[in-house]
């Protein structure tokens, strides 16, 4: 029951975070470094997916994405102002990146599966449908702690386990892009939670008395809210809709097993399917006393919210994690929907999804990991009020959930730069910097919002109306220049092109006619 939160809903609350809140911009490998077959770099599950045609629109790739592998020096620069074998150059890529970071005064926080699993792994086992991978993440995870734990304070084991589990294996709109209705996502989430309660486990015993640091996971999770909250199979289909989202992943790490709603829902369809056994994989009573507790700070990624209904899907259908849930999803159309289609800015969601972590799961220390708004493609408008917008109210939310005492010690906006988005390619911008990738130099420009985000950080949140009416203001008078740089691109790409191409091609035919020129002379001569 969260329907108090609803007396704040549209209010804007003005205040300070508490001191020492951290705040950041996320970004991840496969969608930002590029450089995919650079220096003895294996090829991941996501580099076989996207050379696909079809699978990803316009058939992007994240070959060179960013190119981040060789201008990572200058991101963090504009940041600050806000297998078989080790392969030992992407070692050194990432100790230089962390030094640099350190450097800056910004602290790594660290992701080791953001969804690019190697594919030889995928060919040889079946990647996470095979509990094989357990040991294989759990050998990775010593190697970067050993390698980079003297440095690094804060590791998140995977990200956004339920996009991997759910797109990965049920949609197939992921790498790998299979199929495996009811039963796929099940199993490589089962495996993930084992994957990640090793790891947690590994540093506990081998690396927390040197080292000092915390190990956590990120989860991320929609908000469900009933469509009528007066009415009893709404309220219990919304909460079914978080169970099948947050506590799928969440329930486990804290209290031990999944959700009693998965059990039972998931359990009944599997009979009425004339299974023997549940679709859902069943933890043994020494995994759950394993599982329970590995979780040092729970990482929230956090984009959106949905309506919820009951609804009934008869087990004929087939099998199908979505059909598991009985329900389904509605939106409003007044909320404002900027870029991708799943995304829209419903700000007190936030407050709601933070609360009930607060409630569900003992109050843990909380770092949101993602959270952002992204606009389409060709939306070259770096004055970006929406994302201004976004951020403000979402931001404000969570101010809101600390005074409601949700113990939320770090706010990470996604993302840095405008990146690969996945299935979307380049159409989807999230960045807080835009990239242009028509440009080969990958250049980045502000959008307004770094301004904006950075008033909010230097002031550690909102003191007071009258300030925070002008930052919109001041930052859209930073970004017009910016535009204007942009706009000269395809002018500065010309004249790369001409110093790149037509210099040297004129050059080389001037001493080939030269050559040519000279031979023609000896010859009269002799
Ligand atoms: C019988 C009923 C069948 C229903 C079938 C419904 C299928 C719905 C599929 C649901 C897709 C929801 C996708 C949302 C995922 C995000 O939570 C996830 C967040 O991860 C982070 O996101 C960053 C930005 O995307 C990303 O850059 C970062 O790396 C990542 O960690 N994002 C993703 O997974 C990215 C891809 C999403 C692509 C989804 C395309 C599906 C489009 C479906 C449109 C649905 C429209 C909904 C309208 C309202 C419904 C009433």
């Amino acid at each position: 029951d969260f329907d108090w939160t609803k007396n704040e809903r549209s209010s804007f609350y003005y205040g300070t975070f508490p001191t020492g809140f951290s705040w950041g911009a996320g970004t991840s490998a496969y969608q930002t470094e590029g450089a995919w077959n650079i220096d003895g770099k294996g090829i991941s599950i996501w580099d076989v997916f996207a050379h696909k045609k079809g699978k990803i629109f316009s058939n992007d790739t994240g070959d060179s994405s960013c190119e981040g592998y060789y201008k990572f020096k200058m991101d963090i620069v504009i940041n600050a102002l806000s297998g078989e074998h080790i392969n030992e150059k992407g070692i050194k890529y990432y100790d230089e990146l962390i030094n640099m970071l350190l450097e800056n005064k910004i602290t790594p926080v660290v992701t080791l599966y953001h969804w690019d699993l190697p594919q030889v792994l995928q060919e040889k086992y079946g990647g996470w449908q095979n509990v094989s991978m357990v040991n294989y993440f759990n050998d990775f995870a010593n190697l970067c702690f050993e390698r980079f734990g003297n440095r690094v304070k804060y590791w998140i084991t995977f990200n956004n386990p339920w996009s991997i589990a759910v797109e990965g294996f049920e949609t197939g709109e992921h790498a790998p892009g299979l199929k495996l209705k009811g039963t796929g996502a099940y199993k490589a989430a089962h495996h993930i939670i084992k994957a990640h309660a090793k790891v947690w486990h590994t540093y506990d015993v081998q690396w927390r008395s040197k080292q000092k640091g915390l190990v956590g996971i990120s989860l991320t999770a929609d908000w469900g809210e009933p469509v009528d909250i007066t009415n009893q199979r709404d309220i219990e289909a919304a909460e079914r809709y978080i169970q099948f989202y947050l506590g799928w992943f969440a329930t486990p790490i804290f209290n031990g097993d999944y959700p009693q709603v998965m059990k039972d829902y998931i359990g009944r369809k599997s009979g009425q399917q004339g299974l023997g056994a549940s679709r859902l994989p069943v933890f043994s009573s020494q995994e759950k006393s394993y599982i329970k507790g590995t979780c040092d700070f729970l990482g929230l990624g956090h984009f959106t919210t949905r309506y919820v209904t009951q609804k009934n899907y008869p087990s004929g259908l087939g099998d199908s994690y979505f059909t598991d849930r009985d329900l389904a999803e509605l939106v409003d159309p007044q909320w404002p929907d900027p870029g991708s289609e799943w995304l829209y800015s419903v700000p007190w969601g936030f407050r709601r999804l933070l609360n009930f972590v607060k409630t569900q799961y003992g109050n843990p220390m909380i770092y949101v990991t993602e959270n952002g708004v992204s606009e389409k493609m060709l939306c070259t408008d770096l004055c970006d009020n929406w994302r201004m917008q976004y951020f403000k109210d979402y931001i404000n939310e969570m101010l809101k959930a600390i005074k409601d005492g949700v113990n939320v010690k770090g706010y990470t906006a996604w993302s840095l730069l405008d990146n690969f988005e996945w299935d979307e390619g380049f159409s989807e911008r999230f960045g807080l910097y835009y990239v242009d990738f028509r440009n080969k130099n990958k250049p980045r420009y502000p959008k307004a919002s770094v301004q904006f985000y950075k008033r909010i950080i230097s002031s550690n949140g909102f003191p007071n109306q009258r300030e925070v009416e002008s930052w919109k203001r001041k930052s859209v008078e930073t970004c017009s220049s910016s535009n204007q740089l942009l706009a000269a691109d395809p002018l500065i790409g010309h004249m790369e092109m001409v110093t790149e191409i037509v210099v040297p091609t004129v050059c080389t035919l001037c001493i080939l006619l030269s050559a040519v020129f000279l031979m023609f002379l000896l010859r009269g001569r002799l």
